[in-house]
Order: structure tokens, then sequence, then C-alpha cells
């Protein structure tokens, strides 16, 4: 195949390969440039466009599908705009916004985000939130989440956020709602003196201390062996104020979860990222032996599906009855989601794949399995995303 012929990047042969293995299309490739940058406007900004415009120097286009997005040119960079800094506006693709809308968020929601890092996704759960409510960021990478909770700030959006280093696949924390509400008063009264205060950067000696143990037991052990997950960050109207450690690291049985479980649950899988031709075209710089190792090496996408079938099973268990689960991945090989959809639907009789109500407005198409989606960079204009929504029935 005539590489330079067919993408504006120079594909190695081995990524071709793959795509056509997965009967994936090399030529959502070819029209990289072709596609927007998108940005979401924190609501409450709309009298800024024109000064943003004027800043960035280029028109800001409204997604018709999609509020508070615009769509701008890809080379048109916004890191270095006042609007940008302020917290006015930040990056995220506009697929990545429909899988935020997918869960329907409602104000009071408590919301998991299982892979949480770097956080666009989380940023906008909880600008859809509007404070009311709480979001609980999980992620196994503790520099992503640092960079994410960096970003909360930025955004004075971490008032009703946590943020965990801690294995989504066996994370098993509720929301502090279910603490507060409950079980407050079930702590041993001396347990009482020792609450958590109000977050600072600069945490108390004993805290380091015991964060920096965490860490040094995960270099010496498998991540998904740690007991505890790690907080990194609590705002607030978290919940985590004023409650001791053992009500914060306090675990409920199946059943109870059903109850106290959260309402509305987001992952969006450690995947490939063959969709999302911004990141395949940073391999360019990267190098493509890594790309080799990340995304095209066999054992390391099988690996990968046990990943996501078990961060998906993970989040589903936590998810209380009636909520809605969305699982998303930015690969677009039928592995990686349709696949696995399959065997979590065949593994877990209580759960409901649900069609997503927006739908009818977004440039997308119906993934393999009915009610399924999946972004297509070249008829979407987005980055590539597969999008699947369930529910949690009660069964007999
Ligand atoms: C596709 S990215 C998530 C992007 C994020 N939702 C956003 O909108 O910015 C996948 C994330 O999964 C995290 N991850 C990988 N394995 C994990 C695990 N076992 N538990 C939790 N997070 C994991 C990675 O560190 C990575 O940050």
């Amino acid at each position: 195949m005539d590489v330079e012929a067919t993408s504006n990047l120079l594909l190695p042969e081995a990524f071709l390969d793959f795509l056509t293995e997965n009967g994936l299309d090399p030529s959502i490739y070819t029209a990289i440039d072709s596609i927007p940058r998108y940005i979401r406007l924190k609501p409450g900004c709309e009298a800024y466009v024109e000064e943003i415009e004027g800043e960035i120097k280029c028109k800001l286009e409204k997604v018709g599908w999609m509020p508070n997005f615009y769509s701008l040119p890809p080379h048109i960079q916004i890191a270095n705009s006042k609007a940008y800094q302020e917290g006015k506006i930040y990056g995220i693709d506009a697929a990545s916004g429909a899988a935020v809308s997918a869960l329907n968020i409602s104000a009071g929601d408590h919301i998991l985000d299982l892979c949480a890092a770097p956080g666009a996704k989380l940023c906008m759960m909880v600008d859809v939130l509007d404070s009311l409510g709480s979001v609980t960021g999980v992620d196994v990478a503790r520099h992503r989440l640092a960079a994410c909770r960096t970003m909360l700030q930025k955004y004075g959006l971490g008032d009703c956020c946590r943020l965990f280093v801690a294995d989504g696949t066996t994370f098993s924390l509720v929301p502090t709602r279910a603490h507060s509400d409950s079980q407050s008063g079930a702590s041993a009264p001396q347990e009482k003196f020792d609450v958590y205060k109000e977050w600072k950067s600069r945490r108390p000696w004993k805290e380091r201390k015991r964060a920096a143990k965490v860490r040094e037991n995960g270099a010496s052990q498998l991540v998904s062996r740690i007991q505890d997950p790690e907080l990194i960050y609590y705002g607030r109207r978290s919940g985590v104020i004023g409650i001791s450690r053992h009500e914060l690291y306090q675990t409920v049985d199946s059943n109870e979860l059903l109850h106290c479980g959260y309402d509305k649950v987001l992952v969006d899988a450690e995947c490939t990222h063959d969709g999302s031709t911004r990141h395949i075209q940073k391999f360019e710089q990267w190098g493509w032996t890594t790309l080799q190792r990340r995304v095209l090496c066999a054992e390391r996408t099988d690996d990968l599906t046990v990943l996501q079938l078990r961060l998906l099973t993970n989040g589903f268990r936590l998810l209380k009855l009636g909520g809605f689960l969305v699982y998303s991945t930015c690969s677009l090989t039928v592995s990686q989601n349709e696949d696995v959809v399959n065997q979590f639907l065949l593994q877990n009789a209580s759960a409901k794949l649900l069609e997503i109500d927006a739908v009818k407005n977004w440039p997308c198409k119906s993934g393999r399995i009915p009610k399924t989606l999946r972004f297509d960079p070249s008829t979407s204009r987005t980055s590539g995303l597969f999008v699947a929504k369930f529910t949690k029935l009660a069964i007999q």
C-alpha cells in the first residue's frame, strides 16, 4: 500500500495491518487536518465569546448538536490564551461531550468516573451537575490524576469532587452521602476527632507519610493489590470534610450497593486510542516503535480487553438500582467495544443496554450491537468514540 497517498501521516505498515485486521478504514487518518478542534465554554461565559474570538484570532463555530461546544480550525492553539488560562474554555472533543451527555446527569446525582484522568469529561460532569451532588474521580495513574486535580482547581470546579488514585477494577468506595446519611453515627466516638478537615495542598505530615507508604507498597506490588485508594483531593462539598477515615473507607456489600451505590457511572476505559487521530498523530514525535508497543502488540490488546471488561464489571457493581452507566473507548476495534459489551451482558443478568435519547441529533452511526454508538472521524468530524449505555435492573 502506498502510505503517503492515503494519509497525511506516514503510517507504518504495521499500523495499516492493525487497521485491516480490525476492519478499520485507514482513510480516517487521511482527512486529519479537516477534523476541527473542539472547546467547551464554561456555562455563564457566553458573553465572552467575541472577546475570546479576538484573542485567538478565529471565529468560534457553535456545535449545534452539543450545548456549550464550539469548533475551531485544528491548527489554532488555545493553551496560551487568557480565556484558557482563566478557565473560561477548555479543550474537549464533541464526541467526549456525547459520552457525558449520555449519562443524563441531573443536579444532586452522585457520579463515579472510573478512569478519570486527565479529566476533560470529569470537568464537564461537574459543570452539568451544577455543584449539587458529587463526583468521585478514580485513576490508576497518579501523575495523570494530579493533572486532573490541577484542572479542577484552575476551573474552580473542585468543590463537589474527590479524587482517588486506585485501581478501577477493585475500587469499592461508595458516595459519602451513604455515610453521612446513614452511618456517621455508627463510628466510635474517639474516631470523630480524627475527621477530614478542609483540603490544603500542603498535607499534614501524618497524611503525607501514610500516602508515601501506600505508594511504596504500590511500587513493590501489582497496582491491583493496593488495598487503600489514595485520596489526593477533596472539595468543600464532596462529603469528605467532617467524616473520619474509617467512614470514608468503609465498604458495603452488593445488596447495600443497590441502594447506596452511584447514580451515574462513567467507564471511559483505557484502550488502544486508535480512534483518536490526533493521538495517533503524536506517535510521529514519540516514535512508531512506541505505537508498536502500545497499540499493535496482540498481547497488549488481549490484556486490554480483560481490563476493559473488569472495569465495566466493577463500575456496574458500584451503580445503584435504576442508575445509568456509560462505557466508552476511543478505539474503533470491535474487540474493545462490542465484544466487551456482549461478554459483559452475558455475565450480568441485571444489566440492560439502553437507547441514548439525544442520539437523533448526533452525527454518529449505530455500533454492531443495536443501541450502541460509534463516532467515526470521517463522518462525525469528531474524534473516534464508541459509546454504550446501561441501566441496572432488579432481578429476582
Ligand atoms: C481514555 S483515558 C480516560 C480519559 C478521561 N476520561 C478524560 O476524559 O480525560 C483512560 C484512563 O484509564 C486509566 N486507567 C488504566 N488502567 C486503569 C485501572 N486499572 N483503573 C483505573 N484507571 C485506569 C489510565 O491511566 C487513563 O488515564
